[in-house]
């Protein structure tokens, strides 16, 4: 990833790590919901969605149970970037399933602050009324600043606020591992 004046402090995760820890997130969510049944799926861009859809897959591995995958890109939800004002559309967003009376599962790499999941949140109330909504995230970094928490974690990672949690993953970046960045 492109950071610049970054310096790699240590690795979190490598591949293993990664598929170990989806995994085992898997296995939590369907013993959670007790099965799968009128559970659904939907992943953060970016990274969350190559993680939803490895999720849907060991589920189906699993369970023998198909779970469909949706995606959201809430970038123009954020709450910091109403310098914007209203956006009509949210771009590359695609939930082709209703929502209503499902649990959804949000999926994303990293839970910091919580904004993004704050403004996920509001994307799934437009589209309809979900019975329960639970999130997995593969790094929980703390610092947030909303009372947001994951049902979820990959790994919890205790950061200072000068560092950054870099997720790469195969399908955007061509390598796999967590890396743990100092800025400065
Ligand atoms: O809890 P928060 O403070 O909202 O931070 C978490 C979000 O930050 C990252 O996205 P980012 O906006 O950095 O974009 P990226 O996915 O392109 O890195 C990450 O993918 C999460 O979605
Ligand atoms: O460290 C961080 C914070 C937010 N989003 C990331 O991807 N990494």
């Amino acid at each position: 990833m492109g950071h610049l004046n970054c310096r790699e402090k240590a690795t979190i995760l490598d591949r293993d790590g990664i598929r170990r820890a989806l995994t085992r997130i898997a296995h939590e969510i369907i013993e959670k919901n007790q099965g799968v049944d009128r559970v659904v799926l939907i992943g953060i861009r970016r990274r969350g969605v190559p993680l939803a859809l490895r999720l849907a897959e060991k589920i189906e591995q699993i369970e023998g149970a198909e779970v469909p995958v949706g995606f959201l890109d809430i970038t123009l939800y954020r709450d910091d970037l109403t310098r914007l004002g209203p956006q009509p559309q949210l771009s590359r967003t695609e939930v082709p399933f209703p929502v209503t009376d499902q649990t959804v599962i949000l999926v994303d790499d990293v839970l910091y602050t919580g904004r993004t999941v704050r403004a996920a949140l509001d994307a799934i109330m437009d589209l309809g009324r979900p019975r329960a909504i639970q999130l997995a995230a593969l790094i929980d970094r703390g610092h947030r600043e909303l009372p947001i928490r994951a049902d979820y974690v990959g790994k919890n990672v205790p950061t200072s606020s000068r560092e950054i949690i870099s997720v790469q993953l195969e399908d955007i970046d061509g390598q796999e591992r967590v890396v743990i960045l100092e800025t400065g």
